[in-house]
């Protein structure tokens, strides 16, 4: 029951505070722009305190560089948007699929944020939106963050890359910044109802150039982007890897 009851207040805070967060958007910047990001957030970071959740970052900073790149995460469950927006950057928009925009004020306060909606349904209409965010991102100064899993993935594992976010980033030859959650499910699984507090560790890796790549790259730097994001994630989340190590690289955030 403890899990419906805390899974349900998290729906039905995500609609008030959309609801509410939308009128706020709507006075200080009049209609959709990137800049509501930062309203938005202010309001979802509230949502770890009613649940517990505790985010420590490492190497948060190197998201701060104002300058356009694809940020690309590991997506577990609707609970990432708290950590998403823990550590999002200025400037930065998401891609996010349509079906969440018909989510009532949820879906709004995303169309509000500059959030870009894809049929994952349809590759050509979600590669052409893709596109068109790859044309104008250099020159809006614009971040975007995909999750190139393309779906929410509960297993203790990484799903296979789309490639989605690379050609992006080759097209419009910005860095790519992989982002790695550890894994939820020592507090968060929906199979064995399962949702209490606990802590998130959060890793922002080096930043990977694409200048000078071109679409017949992509398959490597999808690769190398997994593997490292994949030995990250199993590094956080104290899943012994395949030669057994594991801890955090860098310091956490001060
Ligand atoms: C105030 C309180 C509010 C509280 C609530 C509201 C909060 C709001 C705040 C904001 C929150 C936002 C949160 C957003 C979270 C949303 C999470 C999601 O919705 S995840 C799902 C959606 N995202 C994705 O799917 C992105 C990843 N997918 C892709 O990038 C895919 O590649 C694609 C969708 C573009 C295409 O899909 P698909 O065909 O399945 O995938 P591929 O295998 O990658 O591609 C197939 C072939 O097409 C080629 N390809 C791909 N892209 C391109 C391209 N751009 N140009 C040319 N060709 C392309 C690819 O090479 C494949 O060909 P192949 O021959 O097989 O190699
Ligand atoms: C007054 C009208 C109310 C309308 C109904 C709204 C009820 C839904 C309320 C909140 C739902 C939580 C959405 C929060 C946004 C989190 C975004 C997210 O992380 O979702 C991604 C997830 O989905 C991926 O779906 P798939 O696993 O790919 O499939």
């Amino acid at each position: 029951a403890n899990f419906y009851f805390r899974i349900g207040s998290y729906c039905v805070l995500c609609v008030v505070f959309s609801a509410v967060a939308c009128v706020v958007c709507v006075l200080c910047h009049g209609g959709r722009t990137v800049r509501n990001m930062s309203i938005i957030k202010r309001f979802v970071r509230i949502f770890k305190y009613f649940y517990g959740i505790q985010f420590e970052t490492y190497g948060e900073e190197k998201l701060h560089d104002d300058k356009p790149c694809v940020i690309i995460s590991n997506h577990q469950s609707i609970l990432d948007m708290m950590g998403l927006m823990e550590v999002l950057p200025r400037n930065c928009i998401q891609i996010a699929k349509r079906e969440l925009f018909y989510m009532g004020p949820v879906g709004l306060i995303m169309y509000l944020g500059g959030v870009i909606f894809i049929n994952r349904k349809r590759t050509s209409a979600a590669m052409s939106a893709m596109e068109e965010v790859g044309n104008t991102l250099v020159q809006e100064n614009l971040k975007v963050w995909i999750y190139p899993e393309g779906t929410r993935n509960e297993s203790y594992d990484l799903l296979p890359f789309k490639k989605g976010a690379f050609y992006l980033a080759v097209q419009a030859q910005v860095p790519v910044i992989p982002v790695v959650y550890s894994s939820f499910s020592s507090f968060y699984h929906p199979e064995k109802k399962i949702f209490t507090s606990g802590k998130i560790k959060v890793e922002v890796l080096d930043p990977i150039k694409t200048e000078g790549l071109t679409v017949t790259d992509i398959p490597k730097l999808l690769e190398t982007c997994h593997s490292v994001m994949r030995e990250t994630f199993f590094r956080l989340s104290n899943k012994p890897n395949e030669n057994g190590t594991n801890g955090p690289t860098s310091q956490p955030m001060q």
